[in-house]
């Protein structure tokens, strides 16, 4: 399996998976774009990749402002000579229970989880098809793009609607070379889970730790999946070993959605 010199563009890339992911490739001989909303940040991840000996590029996008993601692939080519993998992981969660769900709220969250994806899609197949090269376009969904959860419903309504773009994108650009495919992660010790367990604590009364505890014990595997376990996926994805693979929304989650 090799990715070796591959040109990859990761959203999302500052922290949690999306580093884990950049990190990987570049272990595994690709040079990467990183892409993030969260510069300085940004610039820690790229000294960590250039360390590892691959080359580095950064650039500060807001995924769901369509012009950013096309000016981020430009900069990717631009810096890097080329582009081969886009990884449009960068997304956000949000805890509320439906009944409490307001216009903001969609707004928000769809504008990054959906229309950064699509974004990330069309963009990705333009530039593939200007070079004239195959090109593999990878998503971040989730188990909750298989299962809806509980007080987490739009946010699992924004990763089913990412494995619909993946099928569809998959269709509509297999006679391209370029193939679509989605991960999708189960419970991540990252700086999401924070976030979702703090607002689970502020909801429920529930005490601070014990939703993700209570999330973890469900895990087959018997423990929380790291980033690396994730990015261990996505470098098959982004590799030639997975070329004859399109479509798919493949399930890493250590044993919870079982599809
Ligand atoms: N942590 C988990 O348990 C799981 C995460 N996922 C998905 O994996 C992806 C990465 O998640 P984590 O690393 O855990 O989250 P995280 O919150 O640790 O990192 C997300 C990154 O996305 C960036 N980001 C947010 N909005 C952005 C925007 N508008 N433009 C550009 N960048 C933006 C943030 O600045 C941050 O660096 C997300 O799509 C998430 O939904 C899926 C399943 C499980
Ligand atoms: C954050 C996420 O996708 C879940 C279900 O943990």
């Amino acid at each position: 399996m090799s990715v070796k010199d591959k040109i990859v563009l990761i959203t999302g890339a500052s922290q949690g998976i999306g580093r884990g992911i950049a990190l990987r490739l570049a272990k595994d001989g690709a040079n990467v774009a990183l892409v993030d909303i969260k510069a300085d940040k940004l610039e820690d991840v790229r000294k960590e990749v250039e360390t590892l000996g691959a080359k580095a590029t950064t650039f500060v996008t807001d995924v769901s402002k369509r012009d950013e993601v096309y000016a981020a692939i430009d900069h990717a080519e631009k810096e890097l000579g080329g582009f081969d993998v886009i990884i449009n992981n960068a997304g956000i969660a949000q805890v509320k229970p439906l009944a409490d769900v307001q216009p903001e709220d969609l707004d928000r969250i769809f504008r990054i989880n959906i229309d950064g994806v699509v974004w990330g899609i069309q963009a990705a197949a333009a530039k593939f098809k200007a070079r004239g090269r195959k090109g593999k376009i990878i998503n971040a969904s989730s188990i909750a793009g298989h299962d809806g959860f509980a007080m987490l419903g739009v946010y699992s309504a924004t990763k089913f609607a990412v494995r619909a773009l993946t099928q569809a994108a998959a269709k509509e650009y297999a006679s391209a070379g370029i193939t679509v495919n989605a991960y999708c992660p189960g419970i991540v010790g990252t700086d999401m889970w924070v976030e979702i367990d703090e607002r689970f604590s502020e909801l429920t009364g529930a005490a601070k730790g014990s939703t993700y505890k209570k999330f973890v014990e469900g895990i087959a595997l018997g423990r929380a999946q790291t980033p690396e376990d994730v990015a261990a996926l996505v470098a098959f994805l982004s590799s030639d070993d997975s070329d004859y693979i399109t479509g798919q929304a493949i399930l890493t989650d250590g044993g919870i959605v079982y599809r």
